[in-house]
């Protein structure tokens, strides 16, 4: 029978199946950070036992930590406790962490792949809903809860109902200036946030072919956002372009080995999925988010629109609600919007491609008057080949902020947060009321609209700037 290339991942990695029970998977490689493991390492502590696969197992700090000067101390209390007892928790229990001052520091999501830890075929967790974007790899990575974290590290293993399948066929070539967080938001505006729920997304089409990883991370980083479990994408030539050399690879005979491997893992012809849903992305414009949630958006060329011209009762008070938290008007054309602050950065769109493509917008313009603006890098190793090639100073000299590696203001967990009634421009994932700080209002787009927005004050059909 024809497979699917999630039923083939799957089908590796059940180490016991009973009828009506969830399935046991085997699980390859866990990744870990400060947010959500404290208490699955207490768990551990009081029950009296080990982590089983260590050598499976990478912790590094993202969320609460600073992005300005890491020789200070770390100013709030309870980030400070979290890096702490991550530090204590990996030196107990011989894990790799990768700490505040290492050079490869940076986000969990940005640092598994360049790292060369997230390969095709694996099954990758971490408690984090993002863990989606290691799927780009053809691997099966999903986000889990703190007592699966626990779970994971005792045992290796993760009890598991087999979730449903979403094809996602991606037709067209991309006009210039549209990017794949534009097709991504795309999706989503037109399909909704719950159009995938539960499932396993997985992304086909020439429009994916002609991706490069950084670009389908970001894809498969947003499945989340559609409800999804997770999202895959099948390795190619790109993919294993990518992987060879990194850090973590295989090397020599064993690459062969897994390169001989990794080829099979495709959809078979005439396999089928529970649903599927198709978007053609030559005709996209580059997307603007006018709400709450990652669905409420529009072509930038577009206007905000009016809760009545939604039919259903429910959705036309959510939208009524949304913008009168972005103190938004119907009808207001998106490019007319101020800005106060833009944020480039998060897992979504912090690698060095985001950076070299908002750099090449900024070059030779400076930053609007009444905009702050920041650039913070996915990890420490974005961070050093965008000094590398020159995009620091670019930025820089735009009057840009450039930050240490972090999660930094994809979300108000550290010191970089909206004010009250600030809007931004932010190449994040999430949109909701109080996301990145109370009363801030976020409006969700890609890195070069970020960085057009920066300079005009105000979102601009950057394919114009192009
Ligand atoms: C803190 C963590 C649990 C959370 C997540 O799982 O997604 C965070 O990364 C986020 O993006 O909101
Ligand atoms: S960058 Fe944002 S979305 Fe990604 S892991 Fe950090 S907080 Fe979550």
């Amino acid at each position: 029978m024809p497979k699917t290339l999630f039923d083939k991942i799957w089908e590796r990695h059940v180490v016991d199946a009973e009828p009506g029970k969830p399935a046991l998977l085997y699980i390859d490689l866990h990744l870990v950070h400060e947010v959500t493991s404290p208490q699955a390492f207490e768990g551990l502590r009081l029950a009296g036992r080990r982590v089983r696969r260590p050598d499976l197992t990478f912790a590094v700090v993202d969320h609460n930590v600073p992005t300005t000067d890491r020789s200070l101390p770390i100013a709030d209390p309870i980030a400070a406790e979290q890096i702490r007892t991550l530090e204590k928790n990996c030196q107990e229990f011989g894990i790799r962490l990768w700490n505040l001052h290492d050079a490869e520091q940076g986000i969990v999501h940005v640092i598994g792949p360049e790292l060369g830890l997230t390969l095709p075929g694996k099954t990758i967790v971490c408690g984090d809903s993002h863990t989606s974007t290691h799927g780009a790899f053809g691997a099966l990575a999903f986000g889990i809860g703190t007592s699966e974290v626990e779970h994971v590290l005792a045992t290796g293993c993760l009890p598991q109902n087999k979730p449903r399948t979403t094809e996602v066929r991606l037709v067209g070539r991309r006009q210039r200036g549209v990017s794949a967080k534009d097709v991504i938001l795309a999706l989503i505006a037109k399909y909704g946030t719950d159009f995938a729920t539960g499932t396993v997304i997985e992304y086909r089409g020439e429009a994916i072919r002609d991706m490069s990883m950084e670009e389908r991370m970001t894809i498969c980083n947003m499945s989340i956002e559609a409800g999804a479990r997770a999202g895959l994408i099948a390795p190619d030539e790109t993919t294993f372009n990518y992987i060879r050399g990194r850090r973590f690879a295989p090397r020599g005979e064993a690459w062969d080995a897994a390169l001989r491997d990794w080829r099979e893992l495709y959809t078979d012809p005439g396999a089928s999925f529970d649903q599927s849903v198709e978007l053609d992305v030559s005709s996209l414009a580059p997307q603007v988010t006018w709400g709450t949630n990652p669905g409420m958006g529009t072509d930038v060329t577009g206007v905000v629109p009016s809760p009545e011209d939604f039919e259903d009762e429910s959705r036309r008070r959510a939208v009524e609600r949304a913008l009168e938290y972005m103190d938004l008007k119907p009808g207001t054309p998106i490019t007319s919007i101020q800005i106060d602050r833009v944020f480039i950065g998060s897992c979504t769109n912090s690698r060095i491609e985001d950076l070299r493509a908002a750099a090449r917008i900024v070059k030779g313009h400076k930053v609007a008057p009444h905009v702050k603006a920041m650039v913070v890098p996915g990890s420490g190793l974005v961070k050093r080949q965008a000094e590398k090639e020159g995009l620091d100073v670019i930025f820089k000299e735009a009057g840009f902020e450039w930050r240490e590696a972090g999660c930094s203001m994809c979300l108000g967990m550290n010191p970089d947060i909206l004010q009250p009634g600030e809007r931004c421009a932010s190449t994040s994932n999430r949109n909701f009321e109080g996301r990145q700080g109370r009363g801030g209002r976020t409006h969700l787009v890609g890195p070069e609209m970020a960085a057009a927005a920066a300079v005009a004050g105000h979102f601009v059909d950057v394919r114009n700037w192009l």
